[in-house]
């Protein structure tokens, strides 16, 4: 079974009114993988997985009827039979959880609908809910609620966990916590695939990140390569318009451009600066303030969200 991919999707279009939620999408992510679906609101994620998930169907293709839609498998079956197998588990946003059951009783009636379900010390463990058992869920912080859904994502123990955004709304701890449990489970082997705005999330934890704009992918690498993008820095400082550096304008981005890595670089002469956007500014710097009439070096590492910013412009 690992051989097929934990999730395909194939040419996968869906289109409500005039928006294209998604838009001929294909994603393959291979059994044990933890990947982000990373995108803005709206970006077209919430559609994606319920079409992976057999909530939403694929529309036909080119909007014809008769057109082939694209499909979705799960471990290489149609979505509904793979959640029948218990090889699913799928942590909402929000939804339905009874305000007045405890959170015992909640596990309790949803572990009656599994066929062989896990212990429930086991969820109960690893959802770190042991002090709240007894606890009315309606009573619950959101943090504290997510964990119950993540303990009934886990009841079946599937190989396959699919979170939409489980921590929207959660405070840095509650949302620190999350992730801890989420480790332990990625650690254990399932294939954990997750929606999110937060690229903190996307980095800390996922080692492929696919980056959602308008339905469509804009980006599928690992996360270390677009965390590499991270390293990269703005870098400024002022020039006397009519000093030497100003003056000596063309030496002076000759010896830049010599620098290594400066074939990467953005190198600008805005009035009364020099910007140089790249990575490994180190050299440039230090050559920059060897130049008389040149001061108040700044330097500006980009952040993911400018990464983000840049990628989804
Ligand atoms: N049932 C629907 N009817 C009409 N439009 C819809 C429907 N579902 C989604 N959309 C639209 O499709 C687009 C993608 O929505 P989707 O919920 O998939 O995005 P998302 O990336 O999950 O956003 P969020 O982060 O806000 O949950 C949005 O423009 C949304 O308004």
């Amino acid at each position: 079974m690992n051989a097929l991919p934990a999730l395909e999707i194939l040419h996968v279009t869906k289109v409500f009114g005039s928006t294209r939620a998604v838009d001929d999408v294909t994603l393959s992510i291979p059994a044990g993988q933890v990947l982000a679906l990373l995108g803005q609101n709206g970006a077209g994620k919430t559609t994606l997985i319920d079409i992976a998930l057999g909530l939403q169907h694929p529309d036909p293709a080119g909007g014809d009827a008769d057109g082939a839609a694209g499909t979705a498998r799960l471990f290489g079956m149609a979505p509904r039979e793979a959640i029948r197998r218990s090889l699913v588990g799928v942590v909402h946003q929000t939804g339905a959880l009874l305000p007045d059951y405890t959170v015992g009783q909640t596990l309790r009636v949803f572990r009656g609908m599994h066929a062989r379900p896990l212990p429930l010390e086991q969820v109960v463990a690893q959802a770190d809910l042991a002090d709240l058992v007894g606890r009315r869920v309606g009573k619950l912080s959101g943090g504290e609620q997510q964990r119950v859904r993540l303990a009934l994502a886990l009841l079946p123990d599937p190989a396959l966990l699919i979170l939409d955004e489980p921590t929207a709304g959660m405070d840095a701890l509650a949302r620190r916590t999350f992730w801890r449990l989420m480790r332990a489970q990625a650690d254990a082997g399932r294939t954990i695939v997750f929606a999110t705005h937060y690229l903190a999330e996307a980095q800390d934890f996922a080692e492929r990140t696919v980056i959602v704009k308008d339905g469509r992918i804009l980006t599928d690498a690992p996360t270390d390569d677009i965390r590499h993008l991270d390293t990269s820095c703005s870098l400024r400082i002022s020039v006397d318009e009519d000093g030497p550096a100003a003056r000596g304008r063309t030496d002076l981005e000759r010896d830049l451009r010599a620098l290594p890595g400066a074939g990467d670089w953005l190198i600008e002469w805005p009035p009364g600066a020099v910007t140089i956007q790249g990575s490994g500014l180190d050299d440039a710097a230090r050559l920059l303030l060897s130049v008389p009439g040149a001061h108040d070096l700044e330097i500006v590492p980009s952040s993911l969200e400018d990464v983000f910013a840049e990628l989804t412009a």
